[in-house]
């Protein structure tokens, strides 16, 4: 198919402005770069670039601080305070209105509060080391620009997923799979599909990977799913995530037709990680709590006493019920007491740690074999040995 069907057009109420004044789409991957034309565009305030021989070399702004963006509103705001407060490393910031704040535990830290797409562009700009965004904000602004690195793909939270709806209604009744949405024959050079999407990136990338010829799109700010029933659109991209927005607007997802499946990410530049002193340190630091912190939600410690004549034949007992093994394995101690003056342990104390869903269940076995007592508190975190993300991530930047 010809990229060059993928003719972005505006709304009405949209600005205008031609590629070439786009700063953040400039570097569109070649593939798309100069077929298809973005009416809308998005300035920010990014370090300068110098172009050198035809070359653009980034003007590095000296500094020693190391900088995290954290989204300044919105949906994503306040979560990824709770998340950080939750791992001990709560955010101090004056006043609302401030825009730089600081995380007490992390020395030589700057917090920037900022917007999530701005927070993006200023990691590949180089004027962020690190931020935490939707990975849909990472996919659209990032554009796959390989210096942006997930260093946390899953903070559990900011769930949603980009999605293509189409009508319920009309032409598109009995249509339920992108495969038969392709094949309609309504969509010809002269009458494209029309698709109203914030996605100018991600939305013309996924119908050209999935074969749709045809396709013309036109963006708006917000309220997306209006534009099919106002005749704007045949169809739109958007975030979903309960689904009530399309269902109240009469439209559907398709079989196919999700492009990404998002939450909340922890992202980094490799030139940072790698160029920049004491960065590799605070990921490190960080990536550890989030890792703890997100293995230990929903995960309580369940204490018992069990009658038994020895440690091993308690934790046969135990290994006997994949929901009382615990992580690794249950923690078994002698309780000693005194019996007619000697000291003896035919009791035995059981420590292991089993999930929020398998909790009342696991207590009824407990008590099934013997255990008594059993108390049960929540967990704040599970410290591993190394993370496996920590792996990856130092194998990603080839240390
Ligand atoms: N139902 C949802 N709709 C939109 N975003 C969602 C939804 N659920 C989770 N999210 C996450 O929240 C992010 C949107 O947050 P927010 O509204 O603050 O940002 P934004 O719309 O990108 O901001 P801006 O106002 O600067 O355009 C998305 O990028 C996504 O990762
Ligand atoms: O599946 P749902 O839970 O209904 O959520 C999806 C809706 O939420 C977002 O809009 P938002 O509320 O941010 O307003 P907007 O349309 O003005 O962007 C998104 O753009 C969808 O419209």
């Amino acid at each position: 198919m010809s990229v060059a069907n993928l003719i972005f057009q505006q709304f009405p109420s949209a600005p205008v402005a031609s590629l070439s004044t786009l700063s953040p789409f400039s570097h569109c991957s070649p593939s798309l770069r100069g077929t298809v034309k973005f009416t809308v565009s998005c300035s920010s305030l990014v370090s300068p670039v110098t172009v050198l021989d035809g070359s653009v070399e980034k003007k590095v702004f000296e500094r020693n601080e190391i900088r995290l963006g954290l989204p300044s509103k919105g949906r994503m705001a306040s979560d990824t305070l709770d998340l950080l407060k939750d791992c001990q490393l709560s955010v101090k910031q004056v006043n609302p209105r401030q825009y730089v704040a600081e995380i007490p535990q992390l020395s030589n830290l700057e917090v920037w509060f900022q917007r999530p797409k701005d927070i993006v562009r200023k990691l590949v700009s180089g004027d962020l080391d690190l931020g935490i965004v939707g990975l849909d904000t990472v996919s659209e602004y990032g554009q796959g620009d390989e210096d942006l690195i997930l260093v946390h793909d899953a903070l559990d939270y900011g769930d949603c997923r980009l999605s293509l709806a189409i009508p319920k209604y009309g032409i598109f009744e009995n249509v339920n799979s992108l495969r038969e949405l392709a094949q309609m024959p309504q969509w010809t050079p002269e009458k494209p599909l029309r698709v109203a999407t914030g996605f100018s990136y991600m939305a013309p990338k996924f119908m050209k990977e999935n074969g749709l010829k045809h396709v013309s799109f036109s963006t708006a700010d917000g309220a997306l799913e209006a534009a099919p029933a106002m005749g704007i659109a045949d169809a739109i991209v958007d975030l979903v995530s309960s689904g009530t927005t399309l269902r109240e607007n009469n439209l559907k997802e398709i079989e196919g037709g999700v492009i990404l499946e998002s939450q909340a990410v922890l992202v980094a530049s490799r030139k940072s990680l790698i160029q920049r002193k004491g960065v590799l340190d605070t990921t490190h630091e960080i990536l550890e709590r989030l890792e703890a912190h997100l293995r230990a939600i929903g995960q309580f410690t369940v204490t018992a006493n069990m009658r038994g004549s020895s440690a091993e034949e308690v934790a046969e007992r135990l290994l006997s019920h994949t929901s009382l093994s615990g992580l690794q394995g249950p923690t078994i101690s002698p309780v000693f007491c005194k019996r007619d003056g000697r000291v003896v342990a035919d009791y035995y104390a059981i420590v292991i740690c089993v999930p929020k869903k398998l909790l009342y269940r696991s207590v009824q076995q407990l008590r099934a074999i013997g255990g008594s007592g059993v108390l049960i508190s929540p967990l704040t975190y599970i410290f591993d040995e190394e993370t496996p993300r920590w792996h990856e991530l130092l194998s990603t930047l080839g240390l």
